[in-house]
């Protein structure tokens, strides 16, 4: 196991969106994480980076072996402890290139976690990690062009790149197809596949074809709450996951 919760919840006014949440994710496990508009997703990926304290409850990182308590830590420190997220709304510099958007993340990280090891080194090392990780990506091609010339499905295989720069554990992705035409899911969708080789991940996607394909496992949120937990064959003969997310579709809020 590489994360876990322990009663994680978040209230705002009377309103509970995350609601004592015991939730882990295994060692290079692919979980999908779903539910209807509104379910607490996002807050709950909020509560794992930082971006948000929770009211009560606990969020834990296995580090070499070793528990480390993330609880309320701000976004930087989770992510030079290993928990990196791709963002739905872009954290990329639209006029920077691809190639010097991935640099400056992999020279971030370099700066953040081996200091001195790092300052010893030419800059040129990390474009090298920059190379790399856009060859690995797929946006080689384009690395030259400015971020916000890029398309949707391009710009979020930017956005896992800039992930991938972090060097993480954890990769949370938050939506890695918002957006994305369908010509480009698939190349999305791969590249998915491609950084669960190496990494645990937990995804936020809508699109049910995807989750039942990539993931190892699904938790279903409703309301705050875990509803089910399991493989994606038995989530999807849930009767609760069927009233509760795929109802949800046919009223279209979900799609
Ligand atoms: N900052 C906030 N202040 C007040 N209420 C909030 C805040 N953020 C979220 N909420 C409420 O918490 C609940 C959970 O919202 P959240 O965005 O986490 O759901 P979600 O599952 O990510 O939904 P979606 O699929 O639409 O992205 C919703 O009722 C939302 O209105």
């Amino acid at each position: 196991m590489i994360l876990r919760t322990h009663g994680l919840t978040r209230e705002f006014g009377g309103l509970v969106a995350v609601d004592d949440v015991d939730f882990s994710l295994g060692d290079g496990e692919l979980c999908s994480l779903i539910g209807p508009n509104g379910a607490g997703k996002t807050t709950f990926f909020n509560l794992l980076t930082g971006t948000l304290a929770p009211t009560r409850g606990t969020v834990e990182l296995n580090v070499d072996d070793e528990w480390v308590d993330l609880t309320g830590r701000p976004p930087h420190e989770t992510a030079t402890m290993g928990l990196h997220r791709s963002y739905q709304i872009t954290n990329v510099f639209p006029t920077s290139t691809v190639r010097e958007n991935v640099r400056i993340a992999a020279q971030a990280h370099g700066t953040d976690s081996h200091k001195l090891w790092r300052s010893v080194q030419s800059f040129d090392r990390y474009y090298e990690e920059a190379d790399a990780i856009l060859d690995r990506v797929g946006l080689s091609g384009v690395a030259a062009e400015t971020a916000q010339s890029l398309s949707h499905g391009e710009k979020r295989q930017l956005e896992i790149a800039i992930a991938l720069a972090g060097d993480p554990d954890v990769l949370l992705l938050d939506e890695p197809n918002a957006g994305v035409s369908s010509a480009s899911i698939d190349i999305v969708v791969d590249l998915i596949e491609d950084v669960a080789q190496d990494h645990s991940v937990l995804l936020v996607e809508h699109n049910m074809d995807i989750v039942m394909n990539v993931s190892d496992r699904i938790v279903v949120l409703n309301q705050g709450g875990v509803i089910a937990d399991g493989p994606p064959e038995e989530i999807r003969d849930n009767e609760r996951v069927q009233e509760a997310y795929l109802g949800g579709y046919e009223r279209g809020e979900a799609a």
